[in-house]
């Protein structure tokens, strides 16, 4: 950790915030599992969106569900950082709350990314295997 990562004062530059916002992605992806696990899924779905030519409607739908679900996950991350700093990692009843409240939202996106994902999947898939 460098002199710069220890400012705890407003950035005076864009290009500060970027860095830091950049740097943030980059820890996240590093320790968060189901953020990988996420990124990889959108990887794979793009690709069977690609062999099955989706129109620009069912990529918006796709791309739309696959950020929500992304950025769910970092708010849990940033949510889970705050607790672990605020409890120290001892056990808090509402660390529990926060964190299981911030599990489900993660859950309820992945739900609507995978209510979308059938939606337009299951038919092209139908129709390509029946
Ligand atoms: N400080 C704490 N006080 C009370 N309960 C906690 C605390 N830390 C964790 N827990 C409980 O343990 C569960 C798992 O915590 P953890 O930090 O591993 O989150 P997680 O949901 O496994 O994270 P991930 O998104 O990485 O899978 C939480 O959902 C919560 O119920």
């Amino acid at each position: 950790m460098d002199l710069k990562d220890k400012q705890t004062t407003k950035n005076k530059h864009f290009s500060y915030s970027l860095d830091f916002a950049i740097s943030g992605l980059k820890v996240a992806f590093k320790e968060e599992r189901n953020l990988r696990f996420h990124i990889c899924s959108l990887i794979a779905v793009c690709l069977l969106g690609v062999i099955l030519k989706l129109s620009l409607n069912e990529w918006l739908w796709i791309l739309l569900s696959a950020v929500l679900v992304i950025v769910a996950e970092l708010a849990n991350t940033a949510l889970e950082n705050t607790v672990d700093m605020v409890t120290n990692y001892h056990f808090h009843p509402l660390g529990k709350k926060v964190k299981d409240i911030g599990a489900g939202m993660v859950l309820v996106q992945a739900l609507f990314a995978l209510i979308v994902g059938c939606f337009i999947f299951v038919p092209k898939l139908y129709h390509l295997f029946f």
